[in-house]
């Protein structure tokens, strides 16, 4: 069967001013002189995707958002909506970050609506899923993750714009990391929900990203493992060269 395109996705998070296009330009050279195995991206905040879609236009590293409101346009004070986000040059949105259900308390039916916004704006969705520590010393991590991926993913969506991306929330920041075991184990799970959901054919060409403490020093062992097709990198996706030396784990 084909296998998915890996996708190495930077989230910026909350960091990044107007002089970090220098990252993107340095990345950008680094692909160029030696090209990436994967697709290359990096969700800046908003108040960069349309500089750094600026920057980044005629290389080989795309640039998307973090997150998007679930309705087009409208009195929603401080909010930025996937259409503007498009407009902007962002070309892809993540919806559903564990910071974001955190921080402002999105449901699973919140960014089920967002992911249906993001494609009806024409671009491609990273849904996030991933349990917290208490629910995985509970052993409840498939349970947890199947409940997000029944309730995030949008009854309408195009699985050929769909990417999943699992980020165990206590791996975030922390510099831990679920075994190669342990990742194989809920990425199976993950992939057996999508081709339950979707069909052997489609189901099995979503990519699945795993995210939480990737570092350019373990990128090639958990990207290695089965159903693991690509990366969400946070705060190793700042710089460059420690990016650059992440997505060599496909070069
Ligand atoms: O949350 C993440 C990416 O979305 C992961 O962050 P870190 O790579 O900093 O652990």
């Amino acid at each position: 069967m084909r296998a998915p395109k890996p996708l190495a996705a930077g989230n910026w998070k909350m960091n990044g001013l107007k002089a970090s296009s220098s990252e993107i330009a340095d990345l950008a050279a680094r692909l160029k002189a030696a090209p990436a195995g994967c697709d290359v991206l990096i969700c800046p905040p908003f108040t960069l995707v349309a500089s750094l879609a600026d920057a980044a236009a005629g290389t080989s590293v795309a640039i998307g958002a973090q997150d998007c409101h679930a309705k087009a346009s409208g009195a929603h004070t401080g909010d930025v909506s996937a259409p503007m986000l498009a407009d902007s040059g962002a070309s892809f949105v993540i919806v559903g970050h564990s910071e974001r259900r955190a921080d402002h308390g999105e449901t699973d039916a919140d960014v089920a609506a967002k992911a249906a916004a993001v494609q009806a704006a024409g671009l491609p969705v990273i849904i996030c899923v991933g349990e917290t520590e208490a629910e995985r010393v509970a052993g409840r991590e498939v349970e947890i993750v199947s409940g997000q991926l029944a309730g995030s993913i949008p009854a309408d969506i195009d699985t050929d714009r769909l990417v999943i991306a699992y980020e165990p929330v206590w791996a975030i920041g922390t510099g831990r990391t679920p075994s190669a075991a342990d990742v194989e184990a809920i990425h199976g799970a993950i992939r057996e929900k999508l081709v339950a959901r979707f069909g052997a054919a489609a189901g099995s060409m979503i990519r699945i990203l795993y995210g939480g403490s990737v570092k350019p020093d373990n990128a090639k062992e958990l990207m290695s493992v089965a159903n693991v097709n690509g990366a969400l990198v946070g705060g190793a996706s700042l710089k460059a060269a420690d990016f650059d030396a992440i997505i060599g784990a496909w070069r």
